[in-house]
């Protein structure tokens, strides 16, 4: 069918989703991110859909022309997708949140105990035929101490029930909007102001998305204000923690570890300051890299994708529906 819509992929997903959008129009695959490919590929793209990488600009909305009608976004940040360029222009932005919440609080709880038993140290001595170094490195347990939940949305709240029914750990969140008081329960969670988390918290994680609010939340200050044996996990955005002063933090023996998933820059110089220390672990943005995380991005992501195209209301709207479509119909030339 000449008409079909296309379908302008940044990346590829799990098999289930490309299925129904294979169905819903013509998926064009990207053979790079180079930004002149995508500006010269995405053009009469009706629909985008992205993951992490590839930044989704003004200029690349533009480029796709007036018949694109949706962002899709396989997974949750949106730091990389101007919303408001694509508001203004009445097109949809749809997510997936929830999607990787189980997969990225599993992912806490690996650094968390990891860290707590000095897994790099211990597993280095082993391979390196030091087995008897065994008692070298004390380790301690989670059991019990307390955890500061920066951002208590999908995945802080699942973090939140692990630390409190495994672990019965004190569960202190901070967020700008409180939490209902049945989510608060379930953890046995308490807000408390982010000065507070850092003060008292064994573990602080990390779990806000990247904005100008959140960009280098935890930086010197923050990280002086923190207890000296306290371990730090940042699953979220590599930018919200300054690396340099992570670094500094544990040579001088004010922070006990550092475990992260994502960093400021990604993929980060071979010259890191953090890789390759054994006070730390890290892991390359793989948190939400599980067979059912993977499943659900890629099906949500599809499933409203192909809503849009066909006419119906997404089911996981990141922008409001209703500006975007007033706005789209005060746009000339668009189609659709
Ligand atoms: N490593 C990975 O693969 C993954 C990383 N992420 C990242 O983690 C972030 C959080 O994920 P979800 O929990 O699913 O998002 P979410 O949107 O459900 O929760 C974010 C929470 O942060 C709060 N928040 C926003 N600004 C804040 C501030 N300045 N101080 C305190 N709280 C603040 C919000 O009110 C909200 O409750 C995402 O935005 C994404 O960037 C998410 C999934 C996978
Ligand atoms: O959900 C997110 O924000 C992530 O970082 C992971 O998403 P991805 O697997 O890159 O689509």
């Amino acid at each position: 069918m000449a008409d079909r819509p296309r379908i302008f992929m940044m990346t590829t997903m799990h098999e289930d989703g490309m299925r129904l959008l294979h169905e819903a129009g013509e998926v064009v695959m990207t053979p790079s991110l180079d930004r002149a490919v995508l500006l010269e590929g995405v053009a009469g793209a009706d629909a985008i859909v992205t993951r992490t990488y590839g930044t989704i600009d003004a200029e690349l909305l533009d480029a796709a022309g007036p018949r694109l009608r949706v962002v899709g976004r396989h997974g949750v940040g949106v730091d990389h997708v101007d919303v408001p360029a694509a508001t203004e222009r009445g097109i949809l932005v749809v997510s997936t949140p929830g999607a990787n919440k189980e997969a990225v609080a599993e992912h806490v709880f690996a650094f968390m105990i990891g860290l707590s038993k000095h897994f790099p140290l211990q597993m280095a001595s082993l391979r390196e035929g030091r087995f008897m170094d065994r008692t070298k490195h004390m380790g301690r347990d989670i059991f019990e101490k307390t955890i500061g939940i920066v951002g208590f949305g999908n995945v802080g709240r699942v973090v939140g029930r692990i630390a409190h029914a495994a672990f019965s750990m004190r569960v202190l969140y901070n967020d700008i909007v409180p939490a209902p008081e049945d989510v608060e329960n379930a953890a046995g969670a308490l807000r408390v102001d982010f000065e507070t988390a850092l003060l008292e918290a064994d573990y602080v994680t990390m779990h806000v998305p990247l904005d100008e609010g959140t960009r280098g939340m935890i930086d010197r200050r923050a990280l002086s204000l923190m207890r000296p044996d306290a371990i730090l996990i940042n699953t979220c955005r590599g930018p919200v923690v300054d690396e340099r002063a992570v670094a500094e933090a544990l040579d001088a023996g004010k922070l006990w570890g550092y475990g992260a998933d994502v960093f400021a820059e990604e993929p980060p110089p071979a010259d890191h300051p953090l890789i390759g220390r054994p006070d730390v672990m890290l892991t390359p943005h793989s948190a939400a890299q599980t067979v059912e995380s993977l499943r659900n991005m890629a099906t949500w992501v599809a499933e409203d994708v192909s809503r849009v195209l066909r006419g119906d209301p997404p089911l996981r709207p990141y922008n409001d529906p209703e500006t975007v479509s007033a706005n789209r119909s005060r746009r000339p030339g668009v189609v659709g």
